[in-house]
């Protein structure tokens, strides 16, 4: 990354929609003024985690946003998959029951690069980083809270898993493990290479990361091993459809 390009993270907030309780409006709620000016104060980009955001219809996403070093609003990015499963013996979650699926894919460019934004179970859905990396994007980063059930085999193969299908950095953000909360977050936010090689990993509980992103590694990976001009477009394609 530039020596301008600095990027904060904040990690997911796991809430469960209420539109009474928790709900804000986008850029003007309170977790978006507070996000703006810490973005503008310390002169970064920052990635802030998710808040249910108080959309049309009275309609509640999980909802990203992205604030500039002005502390501006670059990119809101709302859920697109809903976290609904039914693992017996381990977690069952209903996200729809009380949130509504954004339809959006989010890109933002930071000083040339662009990166991709997908949040938690977004990162299961190949199809998406796959479009993400057609767009050219060199980074995706997913604010995220994995779980006790999922997060042991699936949170790092995950990610190394769309970082190397996609030849491209994978950067997550978790809440730190709280076994006394209603929902344990697997904690372990990450920094994962194009190489898929885990660069930064930090613990289960409350930690600070900071990574240098070196962008000419995609670059050399995609070289070395030119899989995507390799693909038999002939054959099949993974495509965005307009809604
Ligand atoms: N919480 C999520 O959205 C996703 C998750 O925990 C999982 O996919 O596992």
């Amino acid at each position: 990354m530039s020596k301008t390009s600095n990027i904060m993270r904040l990690a997911l907030l796991q809430l469960k929609g209420s539109k009474d309780k928790y709900s804000e409006t986008i850029p003007d709620g309170f977790t978006s003024l507070q996000l703006s000016n810490l973005a503008k104060k310390h002169q970064v980009y920052i990635v802030g985690g998710t808040i249910p955001e108080l959309g049309e219809n009275d309609a509640i996403y999980n909802t990203c946003t992205v604030w500039s070093p002005t502390g501006d609003l670059v990119a809101k990015h709302r859920k697109m998959h809903l976290f609904d499963i039914d693992v017996k013996g381990g977690i069952r979650f209903k996200e729809s029951e009380t949130m509504s699926a954004g339809n959006d894919f989010t890109i933002i460019n930071v000083d040339g690069h662009k990166i991709g934004i997908g949040i938690c179970y977004d990162i299961r859905f190949e199809e998406m980083a796959r479009l993400y990396r057609n767009a050219g994007c060199e980074l995706i980063i997913y604010p995220a809270a994995f779980n006790m059930t999922t997060g042991p085999l699936h949170w790092e193969l995950l990610q190394r898993s769309r970082a190397n299908d996609n030849q491209l950095f994978v950067v997550t953000t978790s809440p730190a493990r709280d076994t006394s909360a209603e929902y344990v977050a697997y904690g372990h936010s990450m920094v994962v290479n194009p190489w898929a090689k885990v660069q930064q990993s930090a613990s289960e509980g409350e930690e600070t990361l900071v990574a240098d992103i070196d962008f000419s590694e995609v670059e050399q990976v995609r070289q070395q091993i030119p899989v995507f001009g390799q693909r038999r477009l002939d054959l099949y394609a993974t495509e965005k459809k307009s809604k």
